[in-house]
């Protein structure tokens, strides 16, 4: 049986006279890999802002896990843009995963053997067990990536959010993170809300996608989505979407949203 753990109801976000999306109706299931997609400016971080409790939509409502939205809801991991550790920081790779343990227990730390058997658990399930003990700053970017996954699922999440957990990585690392995300969602039943504005490297684990553009949006399965008539709408200018073996190519689309003038006709 499948849980509703994220739920907008009618959500609406403007800031000033710039309405980023209005009307939105959506339910999140437990065990469902949903990404948040659309051009620069769409509205990306700021849909993540409002789950996180950060931003206040401007009418609606959102619920994780039947509660509203507040800032540290416990059934929330976040794995923030990835930002590369300097060389020189001075933690190891389970010192980092650590800290999300540490952070479930404030004041009360976990015993020594307990808290060693979870970030053991940690690094295992996210792959990173050979490099617990280096420090940070040396592992690539997506080693690094991995490490912050470990992080937020350190508080067994049911809510799940990455914000472009792919920016920076090589197209090896994005594969793997990916399928590490994707098996978070459907193997472990975590709900998954990943923003990123590339949908080729998740299209084999994705179920449905949010596509903001253009003051509006569209929820739907990917072929529902991305096609060449929805986007062309959604952005107010003639869009292509293209197929090719298995990966999805979008011509056309401007490079910013250019929110209700829609006269520039391509
Ligand atoms: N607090 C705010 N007050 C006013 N405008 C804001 C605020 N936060 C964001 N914006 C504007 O809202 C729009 C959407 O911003 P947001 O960062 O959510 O977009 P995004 O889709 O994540 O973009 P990108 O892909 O470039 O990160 C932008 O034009 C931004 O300048």
């Amino acid at each position: 049986m499948s849980s509703t753990v994220l739920e907008l109801r009618k959500a609406s976000l403007s800031y000033g006279l710039r309405t980023l999306w209005s009307g939105l109706d959506l339910q999140v299931q437990a065990g469902e890999f949903f990404a948040v997609l659309g051009p620069n400016g769409s509205g990306k971080t700021s849909f993540l802002k409002v789950l996180l409790g950060l931003q206040k939509l401007s009418s609606g409502s959102v619920e994780i896990g039947g509660e509203a939205a507040t800032q540290g809801h416990r059934g929330i991991g976040y794995v923030p843009q990835q930002k590369g550790f300097d060389p020189q920081t001075p933690l190891r790779a389970r010192d980092l995963v650590g800290l999300g343990v540490d952070g479930d227990r404030w004041g009360v730390r976990l015993g020594s053997a307990e808290y060693r058997a979870r970030v053991d658990t940690l690094l295992d399930q996210v792959g990173a067990s050979e490099y617990g003990n280096v420090p940070v700053g040396m592992l690539s970017g997506g080693e690094q990536q991995r490490l912050r996954i470990a992080q937020a699922l350190a508080t067994r999440p049911e809510l799940l959010l990455c914000d472009e957990p792919l920016l920076s990585l090589d197209l090896q690392h994005q594969k793997a993170v990916s399928a590490l995300v994707g098996e978070q969602a459907h193997g472990a039943g975590t709900a998954v809300v990943f923003v990123t504005h590339e949908i080729n490297p998740i299209i084999d684990y994705v179920d449905r996608v949010l596509y903001l553009a253009g003051g509006s949006f569209r929820v739907g399965r990917v072929e529902e989505v991305m096609t060449s008539e929805v986007l062309s709408e959604l952005y107010g200018t003639r869009v292509e979407v293209f197929r090719s073996n298995g990966r999805i190519v979008v011509v056309g689309q401007p490079d910013a949203t250019t929110h209700s003038h829609h006269s520039e006709e391509g």
